[in-house]
């Protein structure tokens, strides 16, 4: 459930109406909404009701201050991937203690960041990472916290492009050796092992993966028991789909992922930490777009929009699809055709759908794309220096710019011309 809904023939934002905010943001743009980001938490907390634990939201997948405080503020700690998103968390108002630091290639400068602003633990994914991190907390005069990210090799049944936990990808270290990994990491200095840690991939529409991942996790914390080391949390990763099509089965609910970690590990006695992103954000936003023309092609007609695959890029990345709507609610029994929806980037994969099925359009006419709050904004580019996308967040019949669509001028002020050309 989400709270982009009609009322009286307008698509709204909880009771924001989108055409208003396209009056006056302008289009494209970002629209999220602060009931759906609260109740989707919400639901997490609830599926980990059982057991101590912190909800860490992923913040690649949406990582705007005002979402983030928004989290920080309802307790949510965050999994955080560069130094960036570490002062992205960190200026949200979130202390360092909710805050897991994940990544395959964090650097020096990265750590010390986090050193000196208080983590809660690095997730380390490499024997090479865990020398430089023992190195540089040893240095400091400090002592990292570390879960260390295990491969199961599973295969979670998702787009490979985000697939994570196959021994072929490039996360964590092979579960195999990690009983070796982990001795070693007991034997530096300034590190201390606190954890062990998982992801295997986003968009997971299948439990058994999971299933299959924790189990082997769960054999591995014992074994590591046994070796002398003390486990105390356990971070399950993210990865819990969301539905892209109102029509199809939806995923499996956060209720029911919660209770299997709670079969595979529940006995433990661990803290268990879990970074949801998708799932919280994805279907608590959506893109809002205009029509700028319509073309008739040959055998088929396009719709071209103002919004563009630097705007929303996971269609043409991967294929991905996500609904379009139109603003005004057609009326019951409208005509509606096939049209391709496209953008004005000078690529032919800057479409979005071929072939949907939408009712008359006009230039001016505003579309929504749904479940874009995920991966959206966060990747967003200025490609055919098109002004970064902005954000709006909207809370009742309220609504802010959370982000504010750049002029030309600031883009082009970030340029310097070398004094010898
Ligand atoms: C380490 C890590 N944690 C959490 C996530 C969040 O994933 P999702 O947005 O699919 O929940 C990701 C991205 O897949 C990730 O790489
Ligand atoms: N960017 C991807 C998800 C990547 C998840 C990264 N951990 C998507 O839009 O689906």
């Amino acid at each position: 459930m989400d709270h982009f809904n009609y009322q009286n023939g307008h698509l709204c934002a909880e009771d924001v109406r989108l055409s208003r905010i396209a009056a006056e943001v302008g289009t494209p743009v970002y629209v999220y909404s602060t009931a759906t980001l609260t109740r989707h938490f919400g639901l997490f907390q609830q599926a980990l009701e059982w057991t101590p634990h912190l909800v860490c939201y992923a913040v690649k997948a949406n990582s705007n201050l005002a979402i983030l405080k928004l989290m920080g503020d309802l307790g949510a700690g965050m999994d955080v991937v560069s130094g960036g998103e570490y002062a992205r968390a960190k200026a949200a108002g979130v202390p360092g203690e909710r805050i897991v630091f994940s990544g395959v290639g964090k650097t020096i400068a990265e750590m010390r960041m986090a050193l000196e602003g208080g983590i809660r633990q690095f997730n380390v994914e490499s024997e090479a990472e865990l020398q430089a991190l023992s190195q540089l907390a040893d240095s400091m005069g400090a002592v990292a916290p570390i879960a260390i990210r295990v491969n199961p090799d599973v295969d979670a049944k998702t787009h490979e492009k985000i697939a994570t936990g196959k021994s072929e990808n490039k996360f964590g270290i092979p579960i195999a050796k990690a009983r070796e990994v982990y001795a070693e990491a007991a034997r530096l200095p300034g590190l201390q092992v606190v954890g062990v840690d998982m992801h295997i991939g986003s968009q997971l529409t299948d439990l058994d993966p999971y299933r299959q991942a924790y189990a082997k996790m769960a054999d591995l914390v014992r074994a590591l028991r046994g070796d002398g080391h003390t486990i105390t949390r356990l971070d399950m990763g993210g990865g819990l789909g969301i539905p892209y099509r109102r029509d199809n089965n939806a995923p499996p609910l956060p209720i029911e992922y919660g209770q299997v970690i709670r079969d595979a590990v529940g006995d433990l006695g661990c803290e268990i930490e879990i970074e949801p992103g998708r799932n919280i954000v994805g279907n608590a936003g959506i893109l809002l777009a205009s029509v700028i023309y319509l073309k008739e092609g040959e055998g088929r007609d396009f719709l071209i929009l103002d919004a563009a695959m630097n705007d929303l890029l996971r269609p043409a990345m991967y294929g991905a699809h996500h609904d379009i709507v139109p603003v005004n609610e057609p009326t019951l029994g409208a005509e509606v055709s096939a049209m391709d929806v496209v953008g004005p980037v000078c690529e032919t994969g800057d479409t979005f759908q071929k072939g949907t099925q939408l009712p008359a359009m006009m230039a001016g006419d505003l579309v929504a794309f749904r479940s874009a709050g995920a991966y959206g904004a966060a990747m967003a580019s200025e490609y055919n220096t098109r002004p970064l996308v902005p954000e709006v967040l909207v809370s009742g019949d309220q609504f802010a710019v959370i982000r504010a669509r750049p002029s030309i001028e600031e883009i082009l002020a970030r340029d310097t011309i070398p004094e010898w050309l």
